[in-house]
């Protein structure tokens, strides 16, 4: 049985900024993960957009299958993706709709009809900014937490256009049988800047807070009313020479059908993700070469979906 995880707990609203981005930066060095409270995304907002996922997820197959994802927007089918390779497994046993930018004029998202779910747009559009604005206060914390000029990550472009990538996800929770492995969704890092999930109280999700060990130990990470939980991602990992941890996540099946938000933030694509000043030193020289934003996430969404050139 796996132990569970005690996961620190950041405020977004406490006045003092400097303490709190102090234990911003002791959880992601020890952890990679914690809670987010008071983020101001009220939990009638968070319980609505639970039921209009719910709604989609219930539509017959057909009718999911007329917004297939395309320019990484719209429904993702039960084991379209495996996001660890490795497992050997036939896929994970999710379902998923993705949310892109909601810009004015680019606006490249699928929506449902609105005669099969007339407040659905609405509901996640709300959401989708509201959790925007969450995350990029949460930036600027992160940037105090790494010793920067809180508009640092604003200051270097990376918020221009942010790439927020807002996810529901459906786990049917089944179990499969004895011979064969089945995840919700398996072993995995993700792959942007932070992630900020909601979940909906069912069980499931656990972390390894050292992936390069093995055995890989796991904890489950329990739910906790209303707020979010955060954690660091690839790219973040890579602007902090691994100061900052990216941790191995998965999602266990229970028997129990669950339900969980995602929201992904990137920078610009154009923005240039190479180790901040603060986290390198002659005895601690830079780990990754400089890259891309936008042509690392490809290259990752390319590995984790097959050969499809669009990401
Ligand atoms: O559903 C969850 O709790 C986690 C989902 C996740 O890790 C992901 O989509 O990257
Ligand atoms: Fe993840």
């Amino acid at each position: 049985m796996a132990e569970a995880a005690k996961l620190p707990v950041i405020d977004l609203s406490s006045p003092d900024r400097f303490a709190t981005a102090n234990s911003i930066r002791q959880a992601c060095v020890e952890y990679g993960f914690f809670y987010l409270v008071n983020h101001g995304v009220e939990e009638e907002l968070l319980s609505r957009v639970f039921e209009e996922s719910s709604k989609f997820f219930s539509l017959p197959l057909d009718e999911k299958m007329k917004l297939p994802r395309k320019e990484h927007r719209g429904y993702t089918p039960l084991h379209a993706e495996n996001l660890d390779p490795s497992s050997g497994s036939k896929g994970d046993s999710k379902e998923g709709f993705y949310i892109g930018p909601l810009e004015k004029n680019a606006n490249l998202n699928q929506w449902p009809s609105e005669e099969d779910l007339p407040s659905w747009r609405l509901t996640l559009e709300a959401y989708y900014n509201k959790v925007m604005s969450a995350a990029k206060r949460l930036v600027s914390l992160i940037a105090l937490a790494l010793n920067l000029d809180e508009h640092y990550f604003e200051k270097v472009g990376a918020l221009d256009n942010p790439q927020g990538f807002l996810r529901l996800l459906h786990y049917p929770g089944d179990l499969g049988n004895p011979e064969e492995e089945i995840f919700g969704a398996s072993a995995h890092s993700d792959y942007g800047m932070i992630t900020l999930l909601a979940t909906d109280g069912v069980p499931g999700l656990q972390v390894c807070r050292e992936k390069f060990k093995e055995p890989r130990i796991w904890e489950n990470v329990s739910h906790m009313p209303g707020a979010f939980i955060v954690n660091i991602g690839d790219m973040t990992e890579r602007w902090t020479n691994c100061l900052f941890r990216s941790t191995l996540h998965r999602v266990m099946p229970t028997g129990q059908e669950r339900y969980s938000l995602a929201f992904f933030l990137d920078p610009n694509p154009d923005c240039i993700v190479q180790c901040l000043e603060s986290c390198c030193s002659e005895s601690f020289p830079q780990r990754f070469p400089p890259i891309c934003s936008g042509d690392y996430l490809q290259e990752r969404l390319r590995v984790t979906y097959g050969s499809e050139s669009e990401g």
